[in-house]
């Protein structure tokens, strides 16, 4: 399927918008926990921003996994968020045998190379929900039918900017934005959210949602450092809150850029997860 007329636009629909409520009955368990790894010393920011998304999206519980060495540099930014010590893939083998730990995000700030494919390769066996991003894309981009083969019909949402979906989908990058981000995901055999100033989001099975289609969404001030990164920590929130991979990057992508729009000039990435409160308020949460 490549007709670049068969798509959706990506909106807050009614339903997703009861999903994203908290009820008088539930408490934090029941919203699920996001673990976001985190990459070692001086490179922990791009993980505390995914793993603050996650938290203001609703998730009840997250834990950064983080290297030693970054151990008390994380602890002295963060206080909501937990801390556990994830040196290499056997410590997170350890997280992965408890199952209430139900969605993860690796790539923010990782670190590209062998921990990261052998990290990928452990969540993805797990069957666990995930959103790969960043330096996971990097990780794989001279081997991308091993990185399918790992996500291939598992609750995997990918989240390239245009430069690591062209490290991935080398043939494909020269098409139309939308056409090539669905065949990715058919490829690939998961979600792939396609960022850019209009963002493309594909399942496996062909269907293709686009958020700013017509330009009236326009949201120019997210092009900023971390921004992609505070987008895959509220997919990440997403995920461990209940929903499935699509209508996590769908609903992600809707607040992240209505986020965007609102603060406008002057944005940086600290403020995004900080935007959703007020946004939480207008849409009757
Ligand atoms: N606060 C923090 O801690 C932050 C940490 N961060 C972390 O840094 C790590 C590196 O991530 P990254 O995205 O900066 O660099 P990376 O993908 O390795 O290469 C970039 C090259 O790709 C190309 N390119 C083409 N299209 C592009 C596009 N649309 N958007 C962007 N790039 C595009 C372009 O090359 P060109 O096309 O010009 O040849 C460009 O030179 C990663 O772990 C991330 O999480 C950041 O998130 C920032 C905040
Ligand atoms: N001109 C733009 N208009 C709207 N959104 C944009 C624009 N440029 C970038 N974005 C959004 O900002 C985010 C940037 O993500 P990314 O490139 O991964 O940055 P980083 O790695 O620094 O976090 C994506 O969600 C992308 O869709």
């Amino acid at each position: 399927m490549d007709d670049a007329q068969n798509w959706h636009e990506i909106t807050l629909t009614a339903e997703r918008v009861e999903a994203l409520r908290k009820r008088a009955d539930q408490h934090k368990y029941d919203h699920g926990h996001a673990v976001v790894l985190s990459g070692g010393a001086g490179r922990t920011g791009a993980a505390r921003l995914a793993g603050r998304a996650a938290l203001r999206i609703g998730t009840g519980l997250v834990t950064l996994g983080v290297p030693g060495s970054a151990q008390m540099e994380v602890a002295c930014q963060e206080t909501a968020i937990m801390l556990r010590r994830v040196d290499d893939p056997l410590a997170l083998e350890s997280l992965l045998a408890d199952d209430r730990l139900n969605a993860f995000c690796i790539g923010p700030g990782f670190g590209v190379g062998e921990r990261c494919r052998a990290c990928v390769a452990l969540i993805c066996g797990a069957n666990r929900s995930v959103v790969l991003d960043a330096d996971v894309l990097t990780s794989f981009s001279d081997d991308p039918e091993a990185l399918f083969a790992l996500v291939w019909n598992r609750p995997v949402v990918m989240t390239p900017h245009k430069g690591e979906f062209r490290r991935l989908f080398p043939d494909l990058a020269g098409a139309d934005p939308r056409v090539a981000c669905r065949k990715a995901a058919m490829r690939a055999g998961c979600t792939i959210l396609l960022k850019g100033s209009e963002t493309s989001v594909a399942d496996a099975d062909g269907g293709l949602g686009v958020h700013n289609p017509d330009g009236k969404r326009a949201a120019p001030y997210l092009a900023t450092a971390g921004s992609g990164d505070v987008l895959a920590g509220m997919i990440c929130g997403l995920l461990a809150r209940g929903f499935v991979p699509v209508a996590a990057a769908e609903t992600a992508a809707w607040l992240h850029a209505e986020a965007g729009r609102r603060i406008g000039a002057g944005l940086i990435a600290e403020d995004l997860p900080e935007a959703l409160p007020a946004i939480f308020a207008e849409i009757g949460l």
